[in-house]
């Protein structure tokens, strides 16, 4: 059975993160999730979550789910790449999302989680959709909603159709000839450790030269942001009139005034460019005349990160045959 689900921005100024509708137990449980290709762990806000952490953000109460059973003697606890995480138990209950339903999915009750997570009242967990081998469960790692749904698809696909300060989504299962232009390119996928990792064959400038090189990142829909080598970056934001990197604000800012560059990325011998306006990506605080970058340098981060600044200008295929592929098309 195939699906599709909205992908919601859950800031109208501009693109956090986006959550997407999903029904836990029986009866169905609605929680708003941050679907996320960077991890591969389920996990939710709870009724073990303390309420002290709790700010806002629905919950699952297995204790009310007829079909949930507790994953006895097991545990989890995950670190993300901003520093925020997130730890607790383990259950198996019916996972439904866009119409396609796992039976006994693991759900991941949180019995903690970090401020970054209390504050954002509109992420209600996350659906890991990286590959399992990611996943946090001890002893015994369990499996991303995707690869127990897959044998159910008519193809072992999903595809994210991220939007600008738009409703995009996610299908599963097929992909949707109406939501691109042109050919998909396809390309090979490192899955170690776990992460859909990529290389990009280069970038440009605007409307500058071509440069081919071999960027080797993580297309990652769970980050806002996209991090790329120092050398990329620096020549982008130099092209912008009073863009410096800001120890104080924490990477690029300019003045919001500035008129931005595209920023145009290899995909094999096809490329994707990723508007100006997508790289303006917010003022530092509400009227400041200070905006801060979409693109951001990775050299602290030690992986280049293709986030939601880059996917919201394709249409992606993440394509789990063996071996797994990733398909990337205009839109
Ligand atoms: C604090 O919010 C988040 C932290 C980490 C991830 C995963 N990349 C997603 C989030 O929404």
């Amino acid at each position: 059975e195939n699906g599709s689900a909205a992908a919601i921005p859950i800031d109208p100024r501009f693109d956090i993160a986006y959550v997407t509708p999903v029904t836990i137990g029986t009866p169905p449980q609605t929680l708003y999730l941050d679907f996320d290709t960077g991890s591969s762990d389920l996990w939710v806000f709870s009724s073990h979550t303390p309420e002290s952490q709790v700010r806002g953000q629905r919950i699952y109460s297995p204790e009310k789910s007829s079909t949930a059973k507790l994953l006895a003697g097991h545990t989890w606890s995950i670190l993300y790449g901003d520093g925020s995480g997130s730890l607790g138990n383990v259950y198996t209950d019916n996972f439904t999302v866009g119409g396609v339903t796992v039976t006994s999915q693991a759900v991941q009750t949180a019995q903690q989680v970090s401020y970054s997570f209390t504050s954002q009242s509109e992420i209600h967990g996350l659906v890991g959709l990286g590959f399992s081998t990611l996943n946090t469960v001890f002893p015994n790692g369990q499996l991303t909603f995707f690869d127990n749904a897959k044998s159910t698809l008519d193809s072992p696909v999903f595809t994210a159709d991220l939007k600008w300060k738009k409703e995009g989504t996610y299908d599963f299962g097929f992909i949707d000839e109406t939501k691109y232009t042109g050919e998909i390119t396809y390309l090979p996928v490192q899955t170690d450790p776990g992460y859909w990792t990529f290389t990009s064959s280069g970038y440009a400038v605007g409307d500058g030269a071509f440069h081919p090189a071999s960027i080797v990142g993580i297309a990652d829909t769970g980050t806002s942001l996209t991090y790329l080598p120092a050398e990329v970056v620096t020549s982008y934001w130099g092209q912008v009139d009073g863009a410096v990197d800001s120890d104080y604000y924490g990477g690029y800012v300019f003045p919001c005034s500035s008129k931005l560059p595209s920023f145009t990325f290899g995909v094999g011998p096809a490329n994707i460019t990723i508007p100006a306006s997508y790289i303006n990506y917010a003022q530092i605080t509400e009227g400041s005349p200070v905006c801060f970058g979409g693109l951001q340098s990775s050299s602290w981060l030690g992986v280049n990160i293709w986030g939601d600044v880059a996917l919201k200008a394709a249409f992606v295929v993440f394509n789990g045959a063996n071996p797994p592929t990733i398909g990337w098309a205009k839109k």
